[in-house]
């Protein structure tokens, strides 16, 4: 049966093709913002700020904000990144959005996409991100390894998602440095902080810093992902919802365990 993720990918396809015909008028914007310079030092959990539309499996979450006051906010509410959809069939984002967060703000900016193609990351780092995401399951190890390598000869930071033993599997070949452990199946959307619990002792045994992505609402979610070694979370709905941010970043901002610095 054809999954959510074989049906985003096989858009992806078709997108690229207009992708390489994009004429690169854009200036390279990107700057040598560092979020795992960050993480080295982070004494609380570090939160990457999502800026989500709409996704397939919530439908429209908030279609109303504006992005450059959204990514201010998270700024000065001590976001330590911000994470910016790109995909517009399934998610309404765009690389317009990654543009005006670049423009809006001075910390490093995510770009969330499904990146199957070099083009992608051209496209990625010519709007400003400093990091890009790699989903292992959408790729397989050969493809995987080939992006990263390119994303990280332009100086751009990766974040590779990993879901399953499978996607880790890959990743760990590839030793990222970052890994984002999705608690939402992009198959199913099933979402379950289980997910980083088995997963993020895996990854720990090996080195590396680990941020849980998806599903976390309260500082009970976020407390439960830092005791097993997150370092960091990426949080797109919760804030996206939110009328009281800074409440709500604060909360989530708990102290991390000695154990899990690096
Ligand atoms: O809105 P949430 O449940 O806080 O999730 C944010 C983020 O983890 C999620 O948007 C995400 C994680 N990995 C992805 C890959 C593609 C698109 C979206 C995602």
């Amino acid at each position: 049966m054809e999954t959510i993720l074989d049906r985003i990918i096989s858009q992806k396809q078709i997108e690229i093709k207009s992708l390489r015909a994009i004429s690169r008028k854009i200036k390279n914007q990107s700057t040598n913002l560092s979020l795992i310079e960050q993480l080295k030092v982070a004494d609380h959990l570090s939160i990457i700020a999502e800026f989500k539309r709409a996704s397939p499996s919530k439908g429209d979450i908030n279609t109303n904000l504006n992005p450059a006051e959204q990514a201010k906010k998270y700024e000065e509410n001590g976001a330590a990144a911000i994470s910016v959809l790109t995909d517009t069939t399934f998610f309404k984002g765009s690389f317009k959005d990654l543009k005006i967060v670049r423009d809006s703000v001075n910390i490093p900016i995510l770009c969330k996409d499904f990146i199957i193609d070099p083009v992608q990351i051209d496209i990625a780092k010519e709007h400003g991100a400093n990091i890009i995401l790699l989903i292992a399951a959408a790729l397989p190890f050969t493809a995987l390894n080939h992006l990263y390598q390119y994303a990280k000869q332009q100086n751009l930071e990766v974040l590779m998602e990993v879901h399953d033993e499978e996607d880790l599997e890959k990743a760990l070949k590839i030793r990222p440095g970052l890994y984002g452990i999705n608690n939402r199946n992009l198959k199913t959307f099933e979402v379950d902080l289980g997910v980083t619990e088995r997963l993020a002792p895996l990854i720990q045994a090996d080195g590396g810093f680990i941020i849980s992505e998806s599903g976390i609402f309260n500082q009970y979610d976020a407390k439960r992902v830092r005791d097993v070694g997150a370092n960091g979370i990426l949080v797109g709905e919760a804030l996206m919802r939110s009328n009281e941010l800074s409440s709500n970043m604060r909360e989530l901002m708990v102290p991390i365990l000695k154990e899990t610095k690096q």
